[in-house]
Parts: structure tokens; C-alpha cells; sequence
């Protein structure tokens, strides 16, 4: 998967080079959504994506404002939380409404417009399908080896008891590349964003983590190579525990009722971790500041639970290593050739929105080319 990074983030180089060139100051998260979205499309799916060139590609347009929405807001995800038995049952409606649109638009397609293409949503679960018929009817020899592929293996392969009921089925295999697409793709640039802030408003910190890529001389800035960068892993984690983007992932059922800190919580209940206390809570983080970026307090062992950004258990992120990859090198690049400065409207930009994630508007920044 390595060599499939590097070549994206060699996009991203001649991006940022050309931005160099101009000498003013941009939003360089624009380009990290870009670049995470050609990674998971040619690391899990064998898409070969231009997203970085090809700036009107409508997988970006219609991903950005699918990303945009209140997922807990939308009625059918409204319904599901106040009927949970009839979850599988929205779900199925929501995918028929795919085959019932465009059944209408054929019928009758001047008095019902193809809203499969203007609803983002069932545009991108339609474009899944296309991929996965794609890699289904691809005769070609040479087998690629990916998540997608895995996936259509698993959907083929009779378990061992010799029952079907364990086979992964189309609706699962398209469920599952839809939400790699949507947990791959914003979640890794937003954290890219947010480390791009540290490093432009903390100098000190930068010039820190570029010592330690200067400590590789030459070399290649590959998965061993970035793994072994201790301070480059402080970092990170200092980034996460003070942006943690995606708290609202993390929700759990109490599958039996019990008390905690003379609180009941019944049986069903759905908890959701308040992420931000545990995260800024000095118990667990002092005795520095926790509203203070410091990677080095990392080094001090913590509370297996203090920090959550990727949750935890046997439901924790499962691209948790992927992502941490692709950031670091990522940045190593990045350190390597530039020293980030702060832009004229960083601050203006950096001003939070939460909906499925929390995230930054942009990210505004300049390269000094070291
Ligand atoms: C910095 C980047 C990322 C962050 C901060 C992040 C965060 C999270 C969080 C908080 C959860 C919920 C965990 C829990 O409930 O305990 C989660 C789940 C998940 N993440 Fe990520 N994620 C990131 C990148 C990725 C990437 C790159 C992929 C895929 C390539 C991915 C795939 C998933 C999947 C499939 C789940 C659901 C796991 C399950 O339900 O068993 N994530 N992620």
C-alpha cells in the first residue's frame, strides 16, 4: 500500500511546489481532502483517481456535500434512533429508492428529472455499485489485491459449515465501500488540517519534527522509514488528543443495566463518550496544561481510555494504522522540502463546524522552501 501513497503524495509535491512558486498563501486542506480521497480510492477499491488534477470531478463535489451533512439529522436516521427494530427496513427503502428513481426517470423522464444524479447521496451509493460490477465482470488475469477484492472473495467463499448465511451480500459488500469511502476519506484530512495548524502557529515544534526527518538524510520516506520517528508519533498523538475530529462515532448500547458513579443506566441505552472532557481532563493528562499542545507529555504513560480519538475495543477504527501511515508520510514529505508559515486569514479559517466530523473550514497557509 505504501509505493500506492507515495504516488499520491507525489501529486500533492508538485501541488504544493507550484503553490511555492506563486508565493501566496492558500488553503492546503482542500488539497489534503483531495489527495486522502485518491489514496483510499486506488489503496481499497483499485480506482485510479485523479482527484488532484481533475479539480471538477464530481466523486469530490458530491462526496464534499455529503460530508457537510448532519447524518443524525436526517429524517430516515431520525427514525431509525426512535424505532431501532425498523433499521433494516430504512435501509433496504433507502436502497430500493436507487432502483425506483431511476425506473421513473426512465418511464417518464420528462416528468420525473434523474434524482438519483441530484440526490449526493444515492449518486455516490449508485457510483459504489458501478464499481463493484466493474471488478465483478473484469476478466483481465492479474488478481488485484485490495479491500474491495477481499470483500467480493468473502461474498463468493461458502463458509465451512457449508451454510450461505455467513457469505458477505451485495447490499453488505456495497454497505462496506460506501463507509470506507466516508470513514477514509474526510477523517484522515481533517487530521492532516489540524496538524498543519500546529505546525504553522508552533514553530518551535515544526523545527523539531524536521530535525528528525533531516536525521534521514536521503532516504526514503516510506512505512519504516516514517514508523520509527518517535517524535513524529508525539505529535500525533498531542494532535489527536487536542482535535479529536469524529467524537461522534463513538456510541455503544449497555447491554445490561448497572450503575457507574451512582448513576443508573438502563439496559438499551445508547452512551456516547464525552471525548473533549476526557481529552482536556488534567487528572488524566497533567501535571502539564491540557489546553497546552505539548507531544512530549505522551511519554509519560496514561489511562488505557484517556485518549479516544480512534475509539476503542473490538470496534475501535479498524484504518486506525492506515491513516496514521498516510499522515506521516504525509508530513514527512512535507517537512522535508518546506517550513509551513502561518497565512494572513489561518485564524479566520480555522473556525469549527461540526457535523459528521468536526472540522475546519480551510486551512490557509505558505511554504518557505527550505
Ligand atoms: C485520522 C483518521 C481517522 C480517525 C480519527 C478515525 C476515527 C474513528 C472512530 C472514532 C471510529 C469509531 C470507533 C469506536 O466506536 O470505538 C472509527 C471507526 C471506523 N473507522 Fe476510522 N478513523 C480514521 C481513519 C479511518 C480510515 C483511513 C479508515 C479506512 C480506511 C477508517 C475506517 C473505519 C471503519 C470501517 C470504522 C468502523 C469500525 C467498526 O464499526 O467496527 N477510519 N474511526
Amino acid at each position: 500500500m505504501a509505493p500506492l501513497i507515495d504516488q499520491c503524495i507525489e501529486s500533492l509535491m508538485k501541488k504544493l511546489s507550484k503553490m511555492n512558486n506563486e508565493n501566496k498563501e492558500f488553503n492546503i486542506y482542500e488539497l489534503y481532502q483531495r489527495l486522502t480521497m485518491d489514496v483510499i480510492c486506488h489503496c481499497a477499491f483499485g480506482i485510479d483517481t485523479d482527484m488532484q488534477n481533475d479539480v471538477d470531478n464530481d466523486l469530490m463535489t458530491k462526496a464534499a456535500v455529503i460530508f457537510k451533512q448532519d447524518i443524525e439529522r436526517m429524517p430516515l436516521s431520525k427514525l431509525s434512533y426512535l424505532m431501532p427494530w425498523s433499521t433494516s427496513l430504512l435501509a433496504q427503502f433507502a436502497h430500493s429508492q436507487i432502483a425506483l428513481f431511476h425506473c421513473l426517470h426512465k418511464i417518464a423522464p420528462t416528468i420525473f428529472p434523474d434524482l438519483v444524479d441530484k440526490i449526493p447521496r444515492l449518486w455516490l451509493i449508485s457510483k459504489v455499485q458501478e464499481v463493484i460490477d466493474v471488478r465483478t465482470t473484469d476478466t483481465s488475469t492479474t488478481k488485484r489485491v485490495d479491500l474491495l477484492q477481499t470483500m467480493l472473495d468473502a461474498a463468493a467463499t461458502r463458509h465451512e459449515d457449508n451454510t450461505d448465511d455467513k457469505k458477505l451480500s451485495n447490499d453488505e459488500i456495497k454497505g462496506n465501500v460506501f463507509l470506507f469511502m466516508v470513514a477514509g476519506f474526510d477523517t484522515t484530512s481533517t487530521m492532516l488540517g489540524y496538524c498543519t495548524y500546529v505546525l504553522a502557529t508552533q514553530p518551535n515544534i515544526q523545527k523539531k519534527l524536521q530535525a528528525e526527518v533531516d536525521d534521514q538524510h536521503e532516504k526514503e520516506l516510506d512505512y519504516d522509514t516514517v514508523t520509527k520517528m518517535e517524535y513524529m508519533e508525539l505529535f500525533l498523538r498531542e494532535v489527536h488528543r487536542m482535535y479529536p475530529p469524529s467524537v461522534a462515532a463513538i456510541t455503544r448500547v449497555c447491554e445490561q443495566t448497572t450503575t457507574v458513579c451512582g448513576h443508573t443506566i438502563e439496559k438499551g441505552s445508547i452512551i456516547q463518550p464525552d471525548i473533549f472532557t476526557i481529552h482536556y481532563n488534567s487528572d488524566l493528562w497533567g501535571p502539564e496544561d491540557p489546553n497546552q499542545f505539548i507531544p512530549e507529555r505522551h511519554s509519560t504513560e496514561r489511562h488505557p481510555l484517556a485518549l479516544l480519538a480512534f475509539g476503542v475495543g473490538p470496534r475501535s477504527c479498524i484504518g486506525m494504522r492506515f491513516a496514521l501511515m498516510e499522515i506521516k508520510m504525509t508530513l514527512a514529505h512535507i517537512l522535508r522540502h518546506y517550513t509551513v508559515l502561518p497565512g494572513e486569514h489561518l485564524q479566520e479559517g480555522f473556525q469549527l463546524n461540526e457535523a459528521f466530523l468536526i472540522q475546519p473550514n480551510a486551512i490557509n497557509i505558505k511554504l518557505n522552501k527550505r
